[in-house]
């Protein structure tokens, strides 16, 4: 916002020049276990997961403009930047609210086809800043609302906490869980893999432990007790992600798993300060920090 002094010819004026801009830096996720539980008349599948905010973000610039544009930075998006997750976020509300033009800018670096969800970060965070910079004042079951029309993974970055999420994966119930002192690690294989040709290997089925009574559990006993159904799969068609989740273990990870339909695959090592340094391929991009 600023102010701007005006000596033009009708003499001495002050103009109020309203500047809007936001800055926001949407996240990824991890999903710790994941079950594909059955089909759903509307083509997709149930699943219950635990969505965890992963803080490994892009930066998404929204500023006041003469006309709607998108400019994008990082890593190439597939897919012309008329389909992008950001810009369709304006669509969506830009058909319900008066909202004035925009200039949005993404700074891509959360890989894609990662199964981090980075996309659906975007445009989560995306709905939310238009909502904070234009006081649309909606709360966050519209916002998600909204999200769900946006992809299934959207809904959880409105709120953006620890959650069990099911149905979709789009409706969710508080849950509490203790990672303190746990350092994580996520590895991308460099390799894209589509979220629908994941989907398409899977054969829906009951799942084998309950995972809110499983991840409650100190993190040592989950290797035995919680998976992710595109784990066994994929890893036939993508032996790479077999390799990185040993090493994960070889190197001293209390557990490990694919996120999400992958191809990323992270390990948690409960008690250290820092994931312990590992020889990897210099092609895969690896995250090191604390959830
Ligand atoms: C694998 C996860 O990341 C787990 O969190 C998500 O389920 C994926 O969510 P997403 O990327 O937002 O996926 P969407 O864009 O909604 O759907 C992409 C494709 O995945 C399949 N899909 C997705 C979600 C779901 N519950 N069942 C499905 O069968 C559908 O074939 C769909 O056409
Ligand atoms: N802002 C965006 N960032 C990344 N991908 C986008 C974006 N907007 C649209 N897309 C499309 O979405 C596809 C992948 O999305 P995303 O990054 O969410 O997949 P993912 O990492 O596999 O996550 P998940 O499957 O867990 O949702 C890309 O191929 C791209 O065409």
């Amino acid at each position: 916002m600023c102010w701007a002094f005006d000596f033009g010819k009708r003499g001495f004026s002050l103009r109020y020049i309203l500047l809007i801009l936001m800055l926001v830096f949407p996240n990824a996720k991890l999903n710790l276990g994941l079950y594909i539980t059955s089909q759903r008349p509307d083509g997709f599948r149930n699943l219950e997961s635990v969505f965890v905010p992963l803080p490994w973000t892009d930066a998404l610039e929204v500023v006041s403009a003469a006309e709607t544009t998108l400019s994008l930075t990082g890593i190439p998006i597939p897919g012309e930047p008329s389909t992008n997750l950001c810009l369709r976020a304006y669509e969506l509300l830009k058909a319900d609210f008066t909202l004035p033009p925009v200039h949005l800018h993404l700074h891509k670096v959360v890989p894609i086809g990662a199964g981090l969800g980075g996309g659906s970060g975007d445009a989560a965070f995306a709905l939310r800043a238009l909502n904070e910079l234009f006081e649309l004042a909606l709360p966050p079951e519209t916002l998600e609302a909204y999200a769900r029309r946006l992809g299934s993974d959207c809904a959880f970055f409105v709120r953006n906490k620890p959650v069990f999420a099911y149905e979709k994966g789009d409706v969710f119930e508080d849950i509490s869980l203790n990672l303190t002192d746990t350092a994580c690690k996520v590895v991308y294989p460099n390799m894209h893999i589509s979220t629908a040709e994941a989907y398409a290997r899977v054969q829906p089925r009951t799942p084998r432990h309950d995972l809110r009574a499983a991840l409650v559990q100190p993190v040592e006993t989950w290797r035995e007790t919680i998976s992710n159904d595109f784990e066994d799969a994929l890893t036939p068609y993508y032996p790479v992600l077999g390799e990185i989740k040993q090493a994960l273990y070889a190197a001293g990870a209390a557990y490990a798993s694919l996120s999400g339909s992958g191809s990323a695959v992270y390990g948690l090592f409960p008690g250290q300060e820092q994931p312990p340094l590992m020889q990897l391929p210099a092609a895969y991009q690896v995250w090191d920090g604390r959830l």
